[in-house]
């Protein structure tokens, strides 16, 4: 079986309070993107796991999709497979990638072997592999909160608009952004300014993370206003970064500018 895990963008994260158990309780939306990887899973003789692409960093042995095979294993009674990764998402990036070719492990598995998992329990192994994970078993513009692995419906719409994706190349590991925020709760709700015109989003939906981040990495901040310069009506930061996102009204000539980017239009389902 073949699948093609996307990566996500953030649109608004505020970090609203630090928990007991040293998570954060966040509010975001999280939004699916066509920036992909492809992910082959087939009933084999004996287990191997395979990856091509962008390196991994980090011992093949802990790829997150053969976490979450090791995990349906221990409920089911799983043949052995083989699990080809070709990754092209960028890693440590604000995209979801790695909890996204697990999640996708998760539904691609359930299928190939007919385990009839609901949707809800495949969530729930979803959350035990990380906080973005179980947004991706839905794949669908979600409001999230708690650790960002509770959702709710969000009235968004930017299906006609244009998504420019830029990876400056910085690789930012999550727990070392986490570490830099001080939480705070929000001052308004993410759902109605979101539900509202994208001209009232500049001034209204803000990431956490870009304070800090962006006085670490000043190309950061140049980005996210190269963005804006090239006439975006929405700029941001991505989760826990390094990728930038613009929400353009027309296809931008965005090309020239960025050496590395990626466009759509609308989502991908
Ligand atoms: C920044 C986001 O990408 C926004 O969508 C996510 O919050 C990160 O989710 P993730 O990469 O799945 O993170 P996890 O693998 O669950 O956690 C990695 C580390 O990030 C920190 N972490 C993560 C999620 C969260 N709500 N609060 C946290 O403080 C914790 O230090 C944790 O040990
Ligand atoms: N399939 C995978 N893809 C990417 N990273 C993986 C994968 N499996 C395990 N990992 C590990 O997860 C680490 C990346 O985690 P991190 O949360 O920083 O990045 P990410 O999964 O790309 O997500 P984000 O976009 O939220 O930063 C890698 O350094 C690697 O060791």
């Amino acid at each position: 079986m073949l699948v093609f895990p996307n990566a996500k963008i953030n649109i608004g994260l505020n970090i609203v309070e630090k928990r007991p158990d040293g998570f954060h309780n966040i509010e975001s939306c999280f939004y699916p993107v066509g920036w992909s990887d492809a992910l082959e899973i087939t009933q084999a003789e004996q287990f191997s796991f395979h990856a091509d692409g962008i390196a991994i960093p980090g011992n093949a042995s802990d790829n997150l999709c053969i976490k979450a095979y090791e995990m349906l294993r221990s409920d089911y009674h799983l043949p052995p497979v083989k699990i080809h990764l070709l990754k092209t998402v960028p890693i440590g990036a604000g995209l979801g990638g790695g909890s996204a070719d697990a999640a996708f492990a998760i539904k691609a598995l359930n299928q190939l072997f007919n385990l009839n998992i609901s949707v809800g329990e495949q969530e729930e192994y979803a959350r035990r592999i990380g906080s973005d994970c179980a947004f991706f078993i839905r794949n669908k513009p979600m409001y999230c909160f708690g650790k960002g692995d509770e959702f709710d419906a969000i009235d968004i719409n930017i299906s006609g608009k244009w998504i420019a994706l830029v990876n400056p190349g910085i690789h930012i590991s999550t727990v070392e952004a986490y570490s830099g925020v001080v939480a705070k709760r929000s001052t308004g709700d993410l759902r109605t300014i979101l539900s509202g015109p994208i001209t009232g989003w500049k001034d209204h939906v803000r990431n956490d993370f870009e304070a800090t981040l962006f006085q670490k990495y000043p190309l950061l901040a140049d980005t996210k206003d190269k963005l804006y310069d090239l006439g975006a009506e929405y700029a941001a930061m991505s989760g826990s970064g390094s990728t930038l996102f613009g929400i353009f009204k027309e296809e931008q000539n965005v090309k020239q500018h960025f050496p590395d980017f990626r466009l759509w239009q609308g989502f991908l389902r």
